[in-house]
């Protein structure tokens, strides 16, 4: 098997230098466009004003136009008398100052005393409420330096500076190819069902966007099979054509069908393979025919790193425009991270103000979960020479989000459940500006993430197996003197994932331990698991004989995978999740969920917001429709501490 491994990784920072050193001196050529339509162009040669703004003297205001002399002495006990059309001429605000005035009176200090006269009581100084004659802009002067980048503000100023057309560089245009074999190509009608193995191509499309949003134009090619010749000519014809950047989607890593880096050093010089950074490791550049040609990984947030780091400095800067990093926030990171010393990784977070800190709680999954991108407010870069992230002390983060929505994040941590999404939903349909952000780290796991100060609630469905009640006892023990309001959320049933149709005849707990039966667990410290100990305990079951008693799932959805898949036979989980994958569902009990709030927040109008909606009629119809659930008390204060 002929693979590429990467022997020859080089830092972020190299590879950036080497992209810089080998294209940063091009600029696109230069086109004229109207500067009606030139917002997000960046100038291609300074632009200097035809005309002046005001063109002329101006009235700012509507009144009466005055030469400021004639109006001296004027005071409240002794006004002085204007005559219309001699002394005093009517205008209204940006008219031109008529011959001999110098000065405008604003209508509210005129007095009308007949027809022909006007009375006012107080003098004017020479230009009060008059714009000069090129106060703003001066015609000849320099508007807009080169390699301007010119936003809607200026358009507006473009065209009353008599500037009509504008010389901006000509926008980037990049060619994307997908590449591989599993991918299925975005139709009209397509299914939204694909057999395992295939995959839909969503990269070159991805990329694309954010071509565009980097003010380029994208143009994505057919996916190309994993076929070196066929991608090496599509690469060879796109460089003789003439584009000014290719993208190549997948195959850029050590896979037996990965065939970037044999593509771009077969046609051409490769500036690079393999950065150490992470995800976006197996990134590579090169040059054929002076096009610079990328090898982006396939993984998705890979890809976008990959992106970032690469490809949008580059446009920048074929575009004549600096390139702008992401604006930075001090973040406190509410638990520890692991990293790999000497790769540089780029950890998602949510971010959200609790108390006077800016909480950043990581996101798990790697650069296959695209979900880790698309929920992340920000990024915390953990240099390569740093073995891990420490949870307390301040780190830097990137935004992806404007710092003022972090202001306005709701950060609930704890167990998962389904109408948590209903919740995230409703609140931003009620309260508009509110965000929920919801990390499931399990209900144990809730409660220390307020014992931490680094939520302002957690959704947790504790068992106390002394007497059957929920939550309130974990409350006492665990945070014995903090002042919190217990609001119940939902009561849900949960019972045993089955496959359709129950092959194995499952009917309850005393079938676990049948021979044949495989079960898939909770991780500890979740509410599922202590239900389903306690369970165990009162039918007198013995776990060592259930088999799978100790793997474990993260989530109910985990669980619920697992049935579908055939990897186990039963699980324990909330009815919802098994009606997700159409599955058989045996209740077991019905259980409390509950949002433990913190009460430094319960007056805050995200906390209002949040009890609001939960307490809606409109809330609870949508949590009944999902079934196994009763919203009898939800929304009610179940105890305070
Ligand atoms: N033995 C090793 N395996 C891998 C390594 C390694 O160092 N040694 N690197 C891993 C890393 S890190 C990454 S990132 C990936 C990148 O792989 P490739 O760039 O070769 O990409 P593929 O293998 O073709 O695809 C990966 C993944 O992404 C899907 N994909 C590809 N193109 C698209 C597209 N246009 N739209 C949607 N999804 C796409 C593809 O189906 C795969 O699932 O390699 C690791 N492996
Ligand atoms: O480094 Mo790869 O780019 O994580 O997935």
């Amino acid at each position: 098997m002929d693979r590429n491994v990467y022997l020859d990784m080089i830092s972020l920072e190299e590879a950036q230098q080497r992209i810089t050193r080998h294209f940063g001196s091009r600029r696109l050529p230069k086109a004229m466009v109207p500067s009606a339509r030139a917002a997000g162009r960046v100038l291609a040669e300074p632009v200097f004003a035809r005309a002046s703004s005001p063109g002329y003297h101006a009235a700012a205001m509507d009144g009466i136009a005055v030469l400021a002399e004639t109006t001296y002495g004027a005071s409240e006990g002794r006004p002085r008398t204007l005559v219309v059309g001699e002394t005093a001429f009517p205008v209204n605000t940006g008219h031109r100052l008529p011959e001999g005035c110098d000065a405008v009176i604003m209508i509210e200090a005129v007095n009308p005393v007949s027809d022909t006269e006007v009375e006012i009581e107080s003098p004017a100084y020479p230009f009060q409420s008059v714009r000069k004659m090129g106060e703003d802009i001066v015609a000849t002067e320099l508007l807009f330096p080169t390699g301007h980048l010119i936003t809607p503000y200026c358009v507006g100023a473009l065209i009353t500076a008599g500037m009509f057309e504008v010389a901006v560089y000509e926008t980037p245009k990049v060619l994307i190819i997908p590449t591989g074999s599993e991918l299925v190509a975005l139709t009209g009608e397509g299914t939204a069902q694909l057999e395992p193995g295939r995959i839909f191509e969503s990269n070159s499309h991805m990329l694309a966007a954010m071509v565009e949003r980097d003010g380029g134009i994208a143009e994505t090619h057919p996916i190309i099979e994993d076929d070196p010749a066929a991608i090496s000519a599509c690469v060879a014809k796109a460089a003789e054509e003439g584009v000014d950047a290719i993208l190549i989607i997948g195959g850029s890593s050590a896979g037996s069908a990965d065939y970037a880096r044999t593509v771009v050093s077969g046609l051409g010089t490769l500036l690079f393979h393999g950065v150490t950074i992470m995800p976006g490791k197996p990134v590579l550049a090169g040059e054929v025919k002076g096009v610079p040609v990328f090898g982006m990984p396939g993984y998705p947030v890979s890809a976008i790193v990959a992106f970032e780091q690469c490809l949008s400095p580059l446009l920048a800067s074929l575009a004549g425009r600096s390139f702008e990093p992401k604006a930075t926030l001090a973040v406190t990171p509410s638990r520890k991270v692991a990293s790999k010393l000497g790769v540089e990784e780029f950890l998602r977070v949510k971010l959200g103000q609790v108390g006077d800190r800016i909480i950043a709680t990581p996101i798990a999954g790697g650069a296959g979960t695209l979900t880790s991108i698309t929920e992340a407010d920000g990024i915390i870069r953990i240099p390569p020479q740093v073995e891990g992230l420490a949870a307390g002390p301040e780190v830097s983060c990137e935004l992806l989000r404007p710092a003022s929505a972090v202001g306005r994040t709701l950060v609930a941590v704890g167990s998962h459940d389904n109408t948590l999404d209903l919740m995230a939903d409703e609140i931003r349909r009620d309260a508009g500006t509110v965000r929920l952000s919801s990390s499931h780290v399990g209900s144990m796991g809730g409660l220390m993430a307020l014992k931490r100060r680094t939520c302002h609630l957690a959704g947790i469905h504790l068992l106390d197996p002394s007497d059957g009640s929920y939550n309130r006892s974990y409350v006492e023990t665990y945070l014995p003197d903090r002042s919190l309001t217990l609001v119940n959320l939902v009561t849900r049933e949960q019972g045993l994932m089955v496959a359709k149709g129950n092959p194995r005849g499952i009917t309850g707990m005393e079938d676990l331990t049948r021979d044949g039966v495989r079960f898939v667990n909770r991780q500890g410290g979740s509410g599922t698991r202590i239900l389903l100990d306690y369970r165990l305990k009162a039918l007198g079951i013995d776990d060592k004989l259930i088999d799978g008693y100790t793997r474990d799932e993260y989530t109910h959805m985990s669980v619920a995978v697992a049935v579908l898949s055939g990897t186990a036979d039963a699980g324990l989980g909330i009815y919802a999740a098994a009606r997700a994958l159409d599955l058989d569902f045996i209740p077991v009990v019905t259980e409390q969920y509950d949002l433990l709030i913190d009460n430094d927040y319960l007056d805050t109008p995200m906390v209002t917001a949040l009890l609001a909606t939960i307490r809606s009629q409109r809330f609870k119809t949508r949590v009944l429709a999902l079934g196994g659930y009763s919203t009898d008390t939800t929304g009610e204060v179940v105890a305070r501490f």
